[in-house]
């Protein structure tokens, strides 16, 4: 079992478009040299357009996803992403913890690059209530981040703000990720580790609209890096040194948000600025 090659599950909806969701996570996971599963909640129809539609599968079958991972496979670590609606978030929560998959890496998806709800208003809470307190890193963008801790989050001390607070709800690591910053020149993010030591993570910003999926690209990336054997703080560094050189090494794929370059190798450009 010890040399097993590694094993890491996705939990998250799909994406036709093939740049996020289930997808981007899968092509990371290639990327990052483990072995990627799928639990598939949701389905979507979508492009780097937009969400045309989607879909929740039966909880039943989410259940049994589980199972059929759990009898045979030796999962190592796993990552949630698009959960649907409070159900489906309850359905994965009650799974988690009766299978062990290692470390989890919650990325808690909730609004589409288009605009499109990816996970329903009254979720939120349930997200907040039963699946943060099992997170052993928690990955949220500033406006999940505001959601989640009902802090309005305009600057870096609030974005640290945030990460306390996620920690108090009982994330064990976070990461503010600063995507959504105003700042024209680099990508910040605030990360606050288990042990209540902190830093910034910094990477050039690119003037892009070509950013679909660069959340679920981060916390695959992570995932695997913990999969591996990597401490937390080496996985997150190697997740923005990935996600940064996947965004800078574009490809030309559809008319809108275009999806990242999962074949890249993490470049040095990541700053790490310690508090
Ligand atoms: N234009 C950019 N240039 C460089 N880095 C970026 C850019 N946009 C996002 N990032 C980085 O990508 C990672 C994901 O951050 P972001 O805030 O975009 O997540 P997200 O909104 O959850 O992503 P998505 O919903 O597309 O999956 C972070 O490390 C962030 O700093
Ligand atoms: C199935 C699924 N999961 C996650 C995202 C978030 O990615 P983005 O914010 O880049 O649209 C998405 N669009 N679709």
């Amino acid at each position: 079992m010890v040399n097993e090659f590694p094993q890491v599950v996705t939990i998250a909806g799909t994406d036709s478009g093939g740049g996020a969701g289930v997808m981007a996570d899968l092509k990371t996971m290639q990327a990052r040299h483990v072995f990627g599963t799928a639990v598939v909640v949701a389905v979507t129809a979508q492009n780097t357009l937009g969400v045309q539609d989607f879909m929740a599968l039966p909880t039943k079958l989410i259940d049994e996803q589980f199972t059929s991972l759990v009898t045979d496979l030796n999962i190592r670590a796993c990552k949630t992403g698009m959960l649907a609606d409070a159900s489906h978030v309850h359905c994965v929560v009650e799974n988690l913890k009766r299978v062990d998959f290692g470390p989890l890496t919650v990325d808690p998806v909730m609004i589409a690059k288009g605009g499109a709800a990816l996970l329903a208003a009254d979720a939120i809470q349930t997200v907040r209530d039963e699946l943060v307190p099992l997170a052993t890193v928690i990955t949220p963008n500033l406006p999940e981040a505001a959601a989640l801790t009902g802090l309005t989050i305009e600057d870096d001390q609030a974005m640290m703000a945030a990460g306390h607070a996620l920690q108090e709800l009982g994330a064990k690591n976070v990461i503010i990720k600063g995507g959504h910053e105003a700042d024209p020149q680099t990508a910040n993010d605030f990360v606050l580790l288990a042990d209540g030591s902190s830093f910034w993570l910094s990477a050039p910003r690119v003037d892009t609209v070509r950013t679909h999926g660069t959340g679920d690209t981060l916390s695959a990336c992570i995932t695997a890096e913990l999969a591996k054997g990597a401490a937390m703080a080496t996985a997150i560094q190697t997740g923005k040194a990935y996600v940064a050189a996947a965004i800078q090494q574009t490809i030309q794929v559809g008319h809108g948000h275009g999806p990242l370059n999962h074949w890249v190798t993490p470049s040095a450009e990541v700053t790490r600025y310690d508090n």
